[in-house]
């Protein structure tokens, strides 16, 4: 871990993050505060709600049910996509894609404090987001293909052997198609962070799907990143 990511408490939590969590709102918002629970009681350490159909007004009223799990169990809120409402929901980061704001015109809305993501889908890609300032993270997939994202090639193991020989200075997730019966092969390709979603929202045992996972990545150390 460098310096800097030190000397700031959110970086620092973001270095500590293995697990990440991306949901949906398909539940009603009661029953999404007891999953989300039961996820964050078992080890995620950040939970984004990426849901596409929501109006910013529905996504603001499901993120205060995130945030406020979210402090129960000292996790990062991450809001995907919207600099607007990262900045009204009080997130803790702001996750963007290839398609989405360029990361400084992300920072001009919300300045220095909030975190920001990158998604990337080839080692140059991750080689260009790392090399940008205002890039606190990366997420590197489909690792393999995924319904949870339809129409996107997998991108397989290679993509995080050669994220992982990039070194990257800050913290880097894999995603895409990860469970715990492959999680195995993403750690032995050199990710020590994971992204997932079905995985725990599918779970029958989502406290125990997380638990396991959370289990796993903690017993390996991460480097730099
Ligand atoms: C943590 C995290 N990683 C990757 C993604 C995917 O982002 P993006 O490529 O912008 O695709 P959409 O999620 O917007 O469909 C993510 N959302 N979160
Ligand atoms: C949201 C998302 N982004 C991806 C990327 O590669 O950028 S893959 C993905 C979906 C991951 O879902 P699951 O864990 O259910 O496969």
């Amino acid at each position: 871990m460098t310096d800097s990511l030190l000397s700031d408490p959110l970086r620092a939590r973001l270095a500590d993050a293995r697990l990440y969590l991306c949901t949906d709102a398909r539940r009603e918002r009661g029953d999404l505060a007891e999953f989300l629970d039961a996820a964050l009681a078992g080890g995620v350490d950040a939970v984004q709600l990426r849901d596409k159909g929501l109006e910013a007004r529905q996504e603001l009223e499901y993120l205060e049910v995130v945030r406020d799990a979210c402090d129960r169990h000292g996790a990062l809120l991450s809001v995907n996509d919207r600099a607007d409402v990262a900045l009204a929901a009080g997130a803790d980061i702001l996750h963007l894609g290839q398609n989405d704001l360029p990361v400084p015109h992300a920072r001009r809305i919300l300045g220095e404090g909030p975190l920001i993501g990158r998604s990337t889908s080839t080692p140059a890609l991750a080689a260009d987001a790392m090399a940008q300032p205002g890039v606190d993270y990366l997420c590197t997939g489909p690792t393999w293909a995924t319904p949870t994202k339809p129409g996107r090639a997998a991108a397989g193991l290679e993509l995080l052997r050669a994220t992982a020989a990039l070194r990257p200075p800050r913290p880097w997730f894999a995603i895409g198609g990860i469970d715990l019966a492959n999680l195995d092969e993403v750690l032995a390709a050199g990710a020590r962070r994971v992204v997932v979603v079905r995985a725990i929202t599918d779970a029958e045992d989502p406290e125990a799907a997380a638990r396991a996972f959370a289990r796993r990545l903690r017993a390996l150390p991460v480097d730099a990143g």
